[in-house]
Parts: structure tokens; sequence; C-alpha cells
């Protein structure tokens, strides 16, 4: 049982009696240190390595399995080029629909490449600090308080660039200023902590010649958590902090020491984000979580399992076990964070029709005022209080324009804002040309995005009363309107004329709506927040048993895919030979071997679970094996310590 020179594709060892994969090597496809060949004691064939990740050796099968290649996979040799670029990404001054870019960061917008950030998480460390408190004696208490990599190139998904296809005779959409594209959206990885590994180690002290097994357990990995910050209103700064990656457990030590538990990580985000898993293909992510209350706290992702150490291995029939688990991987995910306001009143209206300034005529709010369309980009939010207890938030949005549902002008960017709002005010410019085709055109747009939104209580206000030509236009208006069975306000925002009538009908109907939703409102609160994190965990604890076996029949490969099955190899650390018999077993004894031959294996093909990848050899008839052979139907479950 000791450690051979690799010996790649070929199982020198003649088989023993089981009939059972053996391992073998795929050479330079491993991204940590790869396990060299073993023999185990039996004369299994025994070459051990581990894939790449999952998706790196599902692009070209041909190259993983196909006998002339050898195999090979270098991740480092082709991520190279893919991070080069990425590094070489020029970093310069300029501008973009008005907003200057700068080098020091958050305006700086690209279009974020998965599959970069995937290679640079392995790749290239040297930008980023990761909480890691294992074995490195160095690394510690450096990174204690840097709990994220600070993203000098943060890069984000350019989510609304325009360059969706504009059929002739479209305008086309101008850009959208990089703020409103990121204040309100953010794509982040979170990764939970590693678990810390278990190791081999033995008591020696004077006079006891037989020490017992003293390895100590890994520590558990760190965990991911989400919490709302009552004073953030912006998802902005996820455009410099991209990935959150928590601690990895300390590794096991002698004397029976367990490692230390990795560091948490704690995302904060403002209230009213609404977190998915990352779209893929064009298709949005599951709906994973809303918080809407400051100081609402989720776990998201549990920190991985530590290690047992080799005293943990020790039983009756193994009193000097050799043998010890890596830690458990924290799970790992890209999210699409997408803030929605939770404002009561949403001032909607067409662009320079005055909502910012009724937003501070009837607030302490202090909004850009300006006289140009477009003047606010980002929702500003006021708390109008008309009495001692009653109060509402109110948001003076972004301005509507016809054709906004098909991205015109800020289009969605603003729509998205009203869709938790209870009661919409909306104003029209009473200086405008045609107020009541105005009022009419908003009204459509509204309803052409969403028919949700176009149902929700409405007021209307006719603005700009002072001057003299909206002062003619106003009986032809409210006519206009009343005859739709509306009866509109008309004010003057800019001399907080008329305001106060606003306010209490959008109070008015505010209680109605209040009154009406009171109950999804409690079910909201009773939601379980830890939710994601218990799912993983119950996937976790998934029995060995579970598992299915597919064929490739192009690779003659088989792939045995079982949460438990793939878990129990990641943790198999298969440095100890003692690991390669447990493995074995465990494929016996949860049926995998059985159902393989079951499915027509045959010598020579590949086996594949997680990252492991194995050739089987069919039982060798001679050598008396039947009675060796256990027929075990026994479950091997993972046991509950977590
Ligand atoms: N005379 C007059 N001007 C007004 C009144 N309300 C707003 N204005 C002017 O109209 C212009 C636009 O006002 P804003 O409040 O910025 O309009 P807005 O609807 O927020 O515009 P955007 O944010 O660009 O969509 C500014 O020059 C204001 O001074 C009013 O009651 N009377
Ligand atoms: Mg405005």
């Amino acid at each position: 049982a000791r450690p051979k020179p690799q010996n790649p594709r070929k199982s020198t060892v003649p088989n023993n009696s089981k009939s059972s994969p053996n391992l073998k090597s795929r050479p330079g496809s491993g991204r940590s240190s790869l396990p060299p060949v073993y023999r185990s004691g039996g004369g299994e064939a025994t070459t051990y390595t581990r894939l790449p990740p999952k998706d790196d050796f599902s692009l070209d099968p041909s190259l993983v399995l196909s006998p002339g290649t050898s195999g090979e996979i270098k991740l480092y040799e082709s991520s190279v080029p893919a991070l080069e670029s990425a590094n070489k990404k020029p970093l310069i001054d300029h501008s973009d629909g008005g907003i200057k870019r700068n080098k020091k960061g958050w305006s700086y917008i690209e279009d974020i490449d998965e599959e970069d950030e995937e290679f640079s998480d392995f790749d290239s460390e040297d930008d980023e600090i990761v909480l890691d408190s294992g074995f490195d004696g160095s690394e510690e208490g450096k990174a204690s308080s840097l709990e994220f990599e600070a993203e000098s190139d943060g890069e984000l998904e350019g989510y609304f660039d325009g360059d969706e296809e504009v059929k002739e005779g479209e305008m086309k959409e101008k850009g959208v200023p990089a703020v409103m594209r990121c204040f309100d959206r953010a794509k982040i990885y979170v990764k939970a902590g590693n678990g810390g590994n278990g190791v081999v180690a033995f008591r020696r002290e004077k006079y006891v010649p037989y020490g017992g097994p003293s390895g100590g357990d890994g520590g558990r990995g760190g965990d991911v958590y989400v919490v709302v910050d009552g004073a953030m209103n912006s998802l902005l700064p996820f455009r410099k902090t991209v990935h959150f990656r928590a601690g990895r457990g300390g590794h096991g030590q002698g004397r029976k020491q367990a490692g230390a538990k990795g560091e948490d990580v704690v995302v904060m985000v403002a209230p009213g984000t609404v977190i998915r898993k990352a779209m893929k293909g064009g298709v949005e992510g599951e709906l994973l979580l809303e918080l809407v209350h400051p100081g609402q706290r989720a776990l998201l992702l549990p920190g991985g399992r530590g290690g047992r150490g080799n005293a943990s291995f020790k039983s009756g029939t193994n009193k000097v076990p050799k043998i010890a688990e890596n830690g458990e991987e924290g799970a790992e995910m890209w999210l699409d964070l997408e803030l929605k306001l939770v404002a009561d009143v949403g001032i909607v209206g067409a662009p320079n029709a005055g909502k910012s300034t009724l937003l501070s005529a009837i607030s302490a709010a202090q909004p850009t005022i300006a006289n140009y369309p477009f003047t606010t980009l980002l929702p500003n939010l006021g708390v109008v209080s008309l009495d001692y207890d009653a109060t509402m938030v109110v948001a003076d949005l972004p301005g509507l324009l016809e054709g906004a549902h098909r991205g015109f002008g800020l289009g969605h960017e603003f729509l998205r804002h009203t869709e938790r709002c209870s009661v919409l005010v909306h104003v029209v410019d009473g200086s405008g040309q045609q107020p009541e085709y105005e009022f009419d055109a908003v009204r459509l747009e509204l309803e052409l995005f969403s028919p949700e939104l176009a149902e929700k209580p409405y007021i209307v206000v006719y603005n700009k009363m002072d001057l003299p030509e909206a002062y003619e236009r106003w009986n032809l208006f409210e006519e206009h309107l009343q005859a739709c069975g509306i009866h509109p306000f008309c004010i003057s925002a800019m001399n907080r004329q008329g305001t106060h009538d606003v306010v209490h009908a959008a109070y008015e109907l505010l209680q109605k709506e209040r009154e009406a939703r009171k109950k999804p409102e409690e079910w909201m609160n009773a939601v379980n927040l830890n939710h994601v994190a218990d799912t993983i965990q119950k996937q976790r604890r998934s029995s060995m048993n579970d598992f299915e076996i597919f064929h490739d029949s192009s690779s003659n490969a088989w792939h045995v895919v079982g949460a438990g099955i793939q878990r129990f190899v990641q943790m198999t650390n298969w440095q100890y030979t003692e690991s390669l018999r447990r493995f074995q077993h465990a494929l016996e004894a949860c049926g995998v071997n059985k159902s393989l031959i079951k499915h027509g294996v045959k010598e020579g093909d590949t086996v594949i679970v997680g990252e492991m990848e194995m050739v089987w050899h069919d039982e060798n008839e001679n050598i008396g094996s039947s009675s060796t052979r256990k027929q075990t139907t026994g479950s091997i479950k993972w046991p509950d310590l977590g």
C-alpha cells in the first residue's frame, strides 16, 4: 500500500476476483494536486486521478475518452489565453450614454464572461483574497478583515446594452446609462467554505507503545448569509465586488484536534432585493429569496462538512485505520439579484412632467429637478407624513415614453420599479401640446408592459397649472378624463398648490390596498428564509443507494450520477490506500457494481463517478470469487455530523 509513479491509462495489475471498476488516470487534468498511482494490497489495478469539473469535460468527450489523445485536458493551458485577454481589457476612460467610466471602478462595464470567471476561480488567485483558515499558517490572520476580493476589473453583465436586434424602420434605442443598468441588478458569485480535511495521526508517547489513532476531524467551512441592510438603496456595491467566498474550515490535527470553523461571509443587500439563480441560456433562474424587511437574515449556502480524521474511523475490526477524509466542498452558485423598490406610491408620467418637483413638494426628499427630459435616472424615495402615524413611501420614477414597453427611453428600467407600488400617481404635463394624448400614451405603455400594473389604483394629476397654457387646457383635459370616469386633480407642483389633496387621495387609496393585502404580507414573513440551505443539506444527506446510470455509447462511458455517491468520491482522500478499499466496498454495497453489470458493462469500459474516472474489469472466473463477493443490499449513508 504505497504510492507508485503515475502510469496513465493502463491497469497493469491483473485484476483480482472482484468484478469492479478500476481506476485509470487522465494526466494533467486535475485542478488540485493529483493523487498518484496506488496499488491496493489486494492487487487491484489502481490509477487515480480527478477529472476537471463536469462542465469542462462534458464539452468535449472525445478529448476525454479517445485513446489517441491520451485524454489530456490541461486546464491551465486552455485558460491562459482567456485570462490574458481578460486581464488586458483596457481600463480607459470613455463615456457611455453620458456616464463617465473611470479606472477606479464601478462605472466600468463589460460583459461578464462566466467561463473566464470560473477559470480564474482556480487559476488566477492573485488579485483576490479568500478567507482561508487552512493549514497554511502564513495565510492566517491576514485575510480576516478582508472578506471579499476586490474585483479590479469589476465586470458586470451589460443587461441593457441596447444591442438587441432592432428591426428596420424602428428607431435604435439609445444605450441606457451605466448607473441605471446596475443600480438595481447585479450578478454575483457565492461560495460556501470547503470543509477542512481530516488527518491520519497516531498517538506517540513515552511508555505507550501502541498509541491509538489520533487524527482530528477537519472544521466546517464557513457559511454564506444574505442580510438586508436598511441603509442600502441600490445594488451598486456589487459592481465592485462580485465574488463572495466563505473561508475554508481548518484541517484536523494530531491529538484529535479538530480544525477551526471557516469564517462566514455576509452579503448585504438592499430591502426589496429578489434573489434568483443566475439566468442560463436566456431562461430566468429559479426564484430563491425575496428579502423585503431590513434585518432579515437568510442562510444561503451552508459550509462543507469537515472530513473525518483517522480517530473517527477506529472500529472493532480496524483499530489502526490509516484513512481520513477530505473536507466536503462548499456549495457554490451564481446569483442574479434584482432590486425592486418597496415604495407604497409610485409617481409615473412622461419625462419632464414635474414628477420630481411633486415629490420634493410633498416630502423632504430633494431629487434633482431640471428642465430637460430624463433628469431622473434612479428612482428617488421620499416619506410623506400626513399625520403622526400615517406615512407612506413615495417614489419618483424616471420618465415614461411612448414605446417604453419595447425598450424606448428608459423603458423597462423604469417600469420594473412600479411593480411593488400599491398605488400610482400619474402626473401629466399641462404645458404640453396635447395633455390628454400624453396621458393616454403613458397609460397605454403601462398596460402594454404589464396588465397587473395597469390594474393598480391610480390618480391623475394635471401639473403646471401656474402656466397660462396649462391653465387654458385644463377644462378640456378634465372633460376628456371625466368622460372615461376619471377625476383628475390639478396642481402646481412648483408653487405647492393643490398637492395636499393629491397626498390625501393617494393615502386613501393606499389604505384600501393595505387592507386588501394584509394577508399576503403575513405569509411573506412566515417564509423560511433558510430554505435554500435546507435543500442543499437535504441533498447532501441523500442515500448513496440513490443513483442513476447513464451510458454514453459513443465513448463507451458509464456515468454514475447520484448526490450521495458523488459526495463520497469528493470526500475520499485517495492518498490513503484504505480509501480505495473503502470506495470499492461502497460501490459494491450500494449496488453500483451490480447495476452496472445489469446494464451490460464490458471489460475496458469507462466508469465515471463524480470526478473519478475508472476502467471496468470483468470478474476473473479463475479465481474463486463468489464466496468473497458479498451480495450486500444494505445502504451506506453519510453519518449525520452536519
Ligand atoms: N411652471 C411650472 N414648472 C414646473 C412645475 N413642476 C415642474 N416644473 C418644471 O418642469 C421641469 C421638469 O421638472 P421635473 O420635476 O424635473 O420633472 P420630472 O417629471 O421629474 O422629469 P424627469 O425626471 O426628467 O422625467 C423643471 O424645470 C421644473 O421646474 C410647475 O408646477 N410649474
Ligand atoms: Mg425627475
